[in-house]
């Protein structure tokens, strides 16, 4: 089998070590990737360079869309030689101990955030995933699932565009039909497009309208099986037939924010935009004169939820940018005293 790595985006500028081949990364299980080579599919482990960096960084491991040199040794093994750099990648913080990133998706060139129209969209959750979105670098855009269950879904969309500043809003329904020829452009030749939602969003079921194939499991097949509830266990990048892909991500249930500061001011530029023109440069638009965010909540041109929202997301990201800062100088106290150990020890007659 060949695959024209082109159809995935391929950048042909991309430098490789020596006797390396390109291909880009489909799925990652517990340290084994999947790629995709122009001469088929290869299941690789992560040579040492890697694992030693993702061991100071494991926003260095390998993730679904990334572009990796790949090398077959004289055994057959093949490994995963590098990470190549990512033009945009989606970094939440993993848990809530340690504020640690791991990358979603890298590579992808448009960030859709899913919600489903039915019951109703959880606007907060699409302001996070719109904040983590921007932040990627990709160009977000929010869709709106099953909207074949929506009494009117014109009206629903027009709500959700007000929360999504630049962010294109698509109402569709993947069981109809519906909507689904606007996503085209975002899954077009060598464009791929990334998935952001919870469980049950219909994130697969939009996979499979996409690809015109049954290429994921969904909840509802998963259910006539009797298995578990989320159905999609793995990040996965689906090439489309026609050329560019879709990367599905796990029904992630906690997106934790970090360092996402630029991608906040993004995602709340109407907020943002009212604060730059506050008369005090460091207003807490509290008592304030000239306070131009109060003066929008007073007339109703800003909602006292959207405002909370936007405070709300700005305080966990300063708060887990802190404690970041706090634990990498933490790890570079205890390298120093190493070393000055290290010396101590060799100096000793
Ligand atoms: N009515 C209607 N139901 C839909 C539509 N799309 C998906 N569903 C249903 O919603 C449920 C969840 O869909 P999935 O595609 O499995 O959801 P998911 O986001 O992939 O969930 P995880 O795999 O757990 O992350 C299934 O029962 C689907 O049949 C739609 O357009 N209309
Ligand atoms: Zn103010």
């Amino acid at each position: 089998m060949t695959f024209d790595l082109a159809s995935l985006g391929w950048d042909a500028s991309h430098r490789l070590p020596d006797d390396a081949r390109p291909g880009r990364v489909t799925r990652v299980d517990r340290g084994v990737c999947t790629v995709l080579c122009a001469d088929g599919t290869v299941r690789a482990s992560l040579a040492g360079a890697i694992l030693s960096a993702a061991a100071a960084d494991p926003v260095r491991l390998p993730c679904a869309g990334d572009w990796v040199a790949v090398r077959t040794w004289p055994d057959e093994r093949i490994t995963v030689e590098a990470v190549l750099p990512r033009r945009t990648a989606i970094v939440r913080r993993t848990s809530d101990k340690d504020s640690v990133g791991q990358v979603l998706a890298a590579n992808v060139d448009a960030a859709a955030v899913v919600e489903p129209m039915h019951p109703e969209p959880d606007v907060g959750r699409i302001e996070r995933l719109l904040a983590l979105a921007w932040e990627s670098g990709a160009q977000p855009l929010v869709v709106l699932t099953k909207c074949d269950l929506a009494a009117d879904p014109g009206a629903v969309a027009a709500e959700i565009a007000q929360v999504a500043p630049g962010a294109e809003v698509l109402a569709v329904s993947a069981q109809r039909g519906d909507g689904l020829a606007a996503l085209a452009p975002h899954v077009a030749w060598g464009r791929t497009l990334a998935l952001l939602g919870p469980s049950g969003a219909g994130k697969s079921t939009l996979v499979n309208a996409l690809a015109g194939a049954v290429v994921m499991g969904t909840q509802a097949i998963r259910r006539a099986d009797g298995k578990g509830r989320h159905t999609t266990t793995y990040r996965a990048l689906i090439p489309i037939p026609d050329g560019g892909a879709v990367l599905d991500t796990p029904g992630i249930r906690a997106v934790g924010l970090l360092d996402a500061e630029e991608g906040l001011e993004r995602a709340f530029a109407d907020v943002a935009d009212l604060a730059a023109t506050c008369r005090f440069a460091d207003c807490r638009h509290e008592e304030e004169p000239g306070c131009a965010v109060r003066a929008a909540l007073e007339a109703g041109d800003l909602t006292p939820r959207r405002y909370e929202s936007w405070q709300r997301l700005q305080r966990e990201i300063a708060y887990e940018t802190r404690r970041k800062d706090v634990r990498l100088q933490a790890e570079q106290r205890a390298m120093w005293k190493r070393i000055h150990k290290e010396a101590r020890g060799r100096s000793r007659p």
